[in-house]
């Protein structure tokens, strides 16, 4: 399962890489995370949301099950981010992740969102929530193939 991330910014942070690449080398196929980092606006506000949102939307796929990151989304459980990932999986749909910029996204992208998630009612920095992603992702797998790494 290619889970493609599609995240406005830079590459990663050094200390994001470090948490990342741990997550990622661990990771097993099915399992494959791919980073589409797209340029943030050099405007501000909603010209820049708008924008960035012009260029996620310009990316993703007719059949893409987008899910969107944002703290006004469900907050879930880990298993059942285990269980939403299954279902296009079992559609043969294939996952893009979106994180947005500094102000967000238009309403154009939450409208396109299969699901939007929330990690927290908490605003996190993106690259950190680069790296939460990982380790959800990674915790996800786990859960999926029965592994002792989730314990609840
Ligand atoms: C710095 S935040 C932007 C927050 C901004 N206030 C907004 O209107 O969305 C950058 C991105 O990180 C992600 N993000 C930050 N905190 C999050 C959370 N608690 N849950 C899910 N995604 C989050 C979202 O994709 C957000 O667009």
């Amino acid at each position: 399962m290619t889970i493609r991330v599609l995240a406005i910014g830079k590459k990663h942070e050094s200390w994001v890489t470090e948490g990342i690449d741990r997550y990622e080398k661990r990771m097993k196929k099915p399992f494959d995370l791919k980073w589409q980092l797209l340029p943030h606006s050099s405007r501000e506000g909603d010209s820049a949301r708008t924008e960035e949102s012009e260029r996620i939307l310009s990316k993703v796929e007719t059949r893409d099950y987008l899910i969107l990151l944002d703290e006004r989304g469900k907050n879930i459980d880990s298993p059942t981010l285990a269980r939403t990932l299954q279902q296009p999986l079992d559609t043969s749909r294939n996952i893009t992740v979106v994180i947005g910029g500094a102000y967000g996204v238009a309403p154009s992208v939450h409208s396109r969102a299969d699901f939007t998630w929330s990690l927290s009612k908490l605003v996190f920095p993106h690259q950190l929530v680069r790296l939460i992603l990982a380790e959800q992702l990674y915790r996800a797998q786990e859960i999926a193939g029965g592994r002792p790494y989730h314990h609840v």
